[in-house]
């Protein structure tokens, strides 16, 4: 069987066994349609299965969490952990709580998790778990009784040599604090290293904050300079106003880009005196408003249910959820101009849209490059753990900025020995894919 049939059948299995899970099958295809060329050269991945064992997770774990609202009413969820591979490490990924978590969901994350922490260089395994809990809305009192419950179950299944989630949509310091509270409450432990995006009082590492967003730019920047472009005095637009958004409009701004959109599931924001990241911080982080709120208080314009590409980019960085930038986003960022994507979220761009951007020359770069600089910081945030050590925010960054160069210029070298030049998909897909290969071969048949 030539290489290609092989990978449509591998990719035929896979949705054959997840139906109903179209994410899923997205970002497997997105990562087999990379790999050609480095099965033709390794025949031996192919021999030991390690393709049709990859997409299966080890394990995945769906649970009830009951709650009681303010109300007194009994609310039921649901509670997921997909944990995918272990090979190169504990698994490690975020937890999202948002409405449209499912089964899908969290294995399409999953899968680019192992990937994306295998190109960071560091010990991390992949996996991801969330919730279809929607904690826009609910009070303090009711987001800290649903983190009680999640953890009740959760906290068998992890452990900081075992699974050490983290944040994502939805789960920021407030929901990783309700849910660290509860585990030292069963486990009767101190346990840093089970969790990672702690506050800083108990057990988190300054930086990680600003990681993932501050890594998604710096990448921008080295990929601009690959062309011999810079990322100052650029306008930049960005989706989203959550934790990545917001420290990637920090970080572009701080390195010269006029940062003028940013976005919430509600509509988007056009402010062509800048985006003012303490105002936007205080409306989305402080008082949970939407960015109406921002744009009222600010004088900006505001676009009920609009993204932010049509108001026009050099640089597009979408922050926000997945597949939220598609064809027409595509077509309406080429005709303004744009020269790079650079994908602050997991999987925002739609096939379609990246092979349009790639056609005509606009640098792209893939989530699982791109946004691995939060991850990255969650393994220094345990190295401190296990150290019982806590590091300055320069000591961090600088850790940080090492690991997006270094990966940035990996994942650059590995396309142009596997004949696609500049092509930051192909090179990350592959390595990221022949580190957990190599080790899985090692390992023998597990
Ligand atoms: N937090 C982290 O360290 C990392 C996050 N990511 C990815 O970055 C993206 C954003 O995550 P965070 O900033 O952590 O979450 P967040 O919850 O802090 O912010 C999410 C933002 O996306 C917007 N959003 C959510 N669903 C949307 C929709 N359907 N349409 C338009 N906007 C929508 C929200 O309004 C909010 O502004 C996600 O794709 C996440 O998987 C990737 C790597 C690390
Ligand atoms: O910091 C982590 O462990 C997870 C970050 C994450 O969820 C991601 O990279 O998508």
């Amino acid at each position: 069987m030539s290489t290609e049939q092989y990978l449509d059948d591998v990719f035929t299995q896979v949705v054959a066994r997840n139906g109903h899970e179209p994410e899923f099958h997205q970002a497997v295809r997105e990562v087999l349609d990379s790999l050609a060329p480095v099965l033709d050269r390794h025949p031996e991945y192919r021999e030991a299965a390690v393709l049709e064992r990859i997409v299966e997770p080890e394990r995945q774990v769906v649970f009830r969490v009951p709650w009681v609202d303010d109300e007194g009413r009994v609310r039921v969820n649901r509670g997921f952990r997909t944990q995918f591979s272990s090979v190169l490490g504990p698994y490690k990924g975020g937890l999202r709580f948002h409405p449209s978590v499912d089964a899908g969901i969290v294995k399409f994350l999953g899968f680019e998790q192992i990937f994306k922490n295998a190109l960071t260089g560091l010990a991390i395994g992949g996996g991801k778990g969330g919730s279809d809990f929607d904690p826009h809305g609910r009070s303090d009192a009711e987001v800290m009784r649903f983190c009680q419950s999640f953890m009740s179950e959760l906290f068998r299944h992890v452990g900081e040599h075992t699974d050490v989630p983290a944040g994502d949509i939805g789960v920021g310091a407030r929901e990783i604090g309700y849910l660290y509270g509860q585990y030292t409450r069963l486990t009767n432990r101190w346990e840093a290293g089970v969790l990672t995006g702690k506050g800083l009082a108990w057990g988190g590492s300054l930086a990680r904050t600003e990681a993932t967003g501050y890594g998604a730019v710096l990448f921008a920047a080295d990929a601009l300079a690959y062309r011999g472009l810079v990322l100052d005095g650029r306008r930049v637009v960005v989706s989203g106003s959550g934790n990545v958004a917001v420290h990637a409009i920090a970080k572009a701004q701080q390195l010269g880009a006029d940062v003028v959109a940013c976005s919430d599931s509600r509509g988007a924001v056009l402010d062509e005196r800048g985006i003012d990241v303490d105002l936007l911080r205080q409306v989305r982080e402080v008082e949970r408003l939407p960015v109406e709120v921002y744009a009222q208080r600010r004088g900006a314009h505001y676009e009920p249910g609009a993204r932010p590409w049509a108001f026009g980019a050099q640089v597009a960085l979408p922050c926000a959820t997945q597949n939220e930038l598609d064809e027409d986003d595509a077509r309406a960022l080429l005709d303004a101009g744009v020269l790079a994507v650079v994908e602050g979220a997991n999987m925002p761009t739609t096939p379609k849209a990246a092979a349009l951007l790639t056609e005509n020359r606009v640098v792209f770069a893939p989530g699982k490059a791109a946004n691995a600089g939060g991850v990255a910081t969650s393994a220094l945030e345990m190295q401190q753990n296990a150290a019982r050590d806590s590091w300055t925010f320069e000591q961090t960054e600088a850790r940080l900025a090492a690991i997006m160069h270094d990966l940035h210029d990996r994942t650059l070298e590995t396309a142009d020995r596997f004949g696609a030049p500049g092509d930051y998909v192909v090179g990350a897909n592959i390595a990221g894919f022949t580190r957990v290969a190599d080790a899985m071969l090692a390992l023998g048949v597990i």
